[in-house]
């Protein structure tokens, strides 16, 4: 059965903060400039020398500041309170959290989560069966990871993505093909760990360029330093 992230074991898992920077993933990523924890960062660029030639990893979003966690959160259950009115808050809940993490164990908020695809040498999105961020009815429920009915194109493309992410490290929200994490609780109770390895970063203010490599963002948030993620990824 499909583990939600409003699943009360998630938010029982305890979080050790490692109190590691957020930082700038490089442009090759994308012209996001998403920010993630640093071991996330180093994990993609493995993760990205792992693809074929020809195909890159796209990263649409990193790090998200709790109020448009907040947002996203209220406007998805805006629309299922509008397709089944009468609905209770518990059901709510957990309907909502297919799509959106409850802030309290968000991913994203803790610098934790990408959003991602492929894309091919001129940064064409490859076919993965829905676009990034459909909903559960927007799909028709092909947003999920395991949908079966999706292009053999689309198939193969979700677990090559799988396949090179999973190597790293890095956990699938089985609802969204595009959505994967490490180190949050998600992955803690997933993985096994024992705890957490970020909690929630408050929202990042901008501040100086830190180093001469570094790209100018962002600063800490609760117990981080930002700076931008550097080095070679031979292992
Ligand atoms: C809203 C969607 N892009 C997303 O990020 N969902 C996951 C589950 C999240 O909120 O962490
Ligand atoms: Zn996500």
């Amino acid at each position: 059965m499909t583990l939600l992230l409003s699943d009360p074991r998630v938010a029982a898992v305890p979080v050790r903060d490692v109190d590691e920077p957020l930082v700038t993933l490089d442009p090759g990523f994308g012209p996001g400039n998403a920010l993630v924890r640093n071991e996330l960062a180093v994990r993609l660029r493995f993760a990205q020398a792992a693809l074929p030639p020809g195909i890159h990893l796209r990263v649409v979003e990193g790090y998200r500041p709790a109020d448009q966690q907040r947002a996203i959160i209220e406007r998805y259950a805006a629309e299922i309170r509008a397709d089944r009115p009468g609905i209770g808050e518990p059901e709510l809940h957990v309907l909502t959290s297919r799509f959106v993490a409850p802030l309290a164990v968000a991913p994203h908020v803790a610098g934790a989560a990408v959003d991602l695809t492929l894309v091919d040498e001129a940064g064409k999105e490859l076919d993965l069966g829905t676009p990034i961020d459909a909903t559960p009815e927007q799909s028709g429920g092909r947003c999920y990871f395991a949908a079966d009915d999706i292009s053999r194109e689309a198939r193969a493309n979700r677990d090559l993505l799988a396949r090179v992410l999973c190597r790293e490290g890095l956990v699938n929200y089985p609802t969204e093909w595009w959505h994967y994490s490490y180190g949050d609780r998600y992955w803690a109770l997933t993985t096994g760990a024992a705890a957490a390895l970020y909690g929630p970063v408050a929202s990042p203010v901008a501040s100086p360029v830190a180093s001469p490599a570094a790209s100018p963002v962002a600063s800490p948030a609760v117990g981080s330093a930002v700076g931008s993620v550097s080095g070679s990824v031979t292992r």
